[in-house]
């Protein structure tokens, strides 16, 4: 999915007109500490919801945990540098993504690889059991949110706030009468967001509301499939450099902050989340509302669970557009040479197409990124070596392609001449 510069820039002029209209009054947002707060959220976020730490199992949240420290030690995250309004940006929060093997996810001009999680042995190489484990976490966070998902989905369908899309939403519960099966609200990627406010020292104010300094800004979260819930761990800790009165870190909770999109009547809203909630933006939350994270002091991470729109987004997808531009090629008996089975100009315009996509959307994006993927696996560096393989072979036939043209203009053209000479050779 490419993001148009002339869209970026109308959504700009959008804002602009919109942050005049505003002046220099905020626009009113609430709390929990706020009369209508509760009020707010049931009737305009109703498809936000909050699990408390409770609500997970303490052997869970403890892998979890464990597993965040150890990507940190490992120096597993990396700040990404994205495209926004045509300017290059470094996000101030850390990621790493984690997913099904050979899964990727792309966001504002970059793809991310998932570091493979699985639950069995797929003879994936990690640079540390430590790394496996914490992959291993991460698949089992996974599962159980994506069963919390499911239970909290059916009990919207029940309540009266269903509003849009009851259809869409029936059908997404009841297709999970045998839960754990592949369907649209089986998450297949985690994307996973650490940031220490204490060495952060620019964060942008948010804009509207006055909410306070943003990790992450206002946003839809986008190459999902259409309509499906993402759902967030949340996870703040104290180490040995935090020695915050318990009172000061209450003021300065970690919190998201929810608006409805393009609205200025409807109240924003800042939810603050403690250590081990999880919160679920159900079903098309994501498209009517946008969210952002507000800072709070302590250093956090977050493992946002996804349904990444993979169709072309599969390392298993790629290998075999590869495979099909390669078919045209065959190799001469008795000879390491290899011919084009076919010169139409279809098969020639495909294979150019396919060598820019596995070259432009695989192959640079990936070496662009440096070896970050190799602190975790070796996955991704294979997979590659395989892309660049096909990627090589192409090439020979795009300079068939090439000189197949060549050939052809010189013939076009040599005939344009004879036939221009012919009085004066006769
Ligand atoms: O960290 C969070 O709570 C959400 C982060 C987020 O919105 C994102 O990564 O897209
Ligand atoms: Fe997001």
């Amino acid at each position: 999915m490419k993001r148009s510069a002339a869209g970026d820039r109308e959504k700009e002029d959008k804002k602009r007109k919109l942050l005049q209209q505003l002046g220099d009054v905020p626009l009113e947002f609430l709390s929990p500490k706020d009369n209508g707060f509760h009020q707010l959220w049931s009737s305009k976020y109703a498809k936000l919801v909050l699990q408390e730490a409770d609500r997970t199992p303490v052997e869970l949240h403890r892998a979890v945990q464990k597993a965040f420290l150890t990507l940190l030690h490992h120096g597993c995250f990396f700040q990404d540098l994205v495209q926004l309004k045509g300017k290059d940006l470094l996000t101030p929060v850390s990621r790493i993504l984690i997913g099904e093997p050979g899964c990727t996810y792309k966001y504002l001009n970059t793809r991310l690889f998932a570091v493979p999680w699985t639950e069995e042995d797929l003879g994936i190489s990690y640079n540390a059991e430590d790394i496996s484990n914490a992959c291993k976490a991460f698949y089992a966070l996974n599962k159980f949110l994506h069963l919390q998902t499911i239970r909290e989905l059916s009990k919207l369908v029940r309540s009266k706030h269903l509003t849009d899309h009851p259809g869409d939403l029936q059908e997404q519960v009841s297709s999970h009468g045998d839960v754990g099966q592949e369907d649209a609200s089986s998450f297949n990627v985690t994307l996973i967001n650490y940031m220490n406010p204490q060495t952060m020292t620019y964060l942008k104010e948010e804009p509207y509301f006055g909410m306070g300094k943003m990790a992450v800004s206002w946003h839809h979260d986008e190459n999902l499939v259409e309509g499906s819930t993402v759902a967030v761990y949340n996870c703040s800790y104290k180490d040995a450099m935090n020695t915050l009165e318990e009172e000061a870190e209450d003021a300065s909770k970690w919190r998201v902050g929810l608006k409805i999109a393009w609205d200025i009547e409807t109240p924003g809203l800042a939810l603050p989340l403690n250590s081990g909630d999880s919160y679920f933006m159900l079903d098309n939350l994501n498209t009517t509302h946008q969210h952002c994270v507000l800072a709070g002091s302590l250093p956090r991470f977050s493992s946002t669970h996804r349904v990444a729109e993979c169709s072309s987004g599969t390392f298993t997808y790629i290998q075999t557009r590869c495979e099909k531009a390669l078919e045209n090629l065959c190799a001469l008996p008795d000879s390491d040479k290899t011919k084009l089975q076919s010169l139409e100009v279809e098969m020639l315009q495909q294979a150019e197409e396919i060598h820019n996509e596995v070259e432009f959307d695989w192959l640079r994006q990936f070496w662009f990124q440096g070896t970050r993927y190799s602190r975790c696996s070796d996955y991704w560096l294979l997979a590659m070596a395989k892309l660049e393989e096909h990627w090589r072979q192409m090439e020979t036939m795009v300079s068939f392609k090439n000189t197949s043209l060549f050939i052809f203009w010189m013939w076009v053209l040599n005939g344009y001449r004879n036939t221009l000479c012919m009085p004066f050779t006769r």
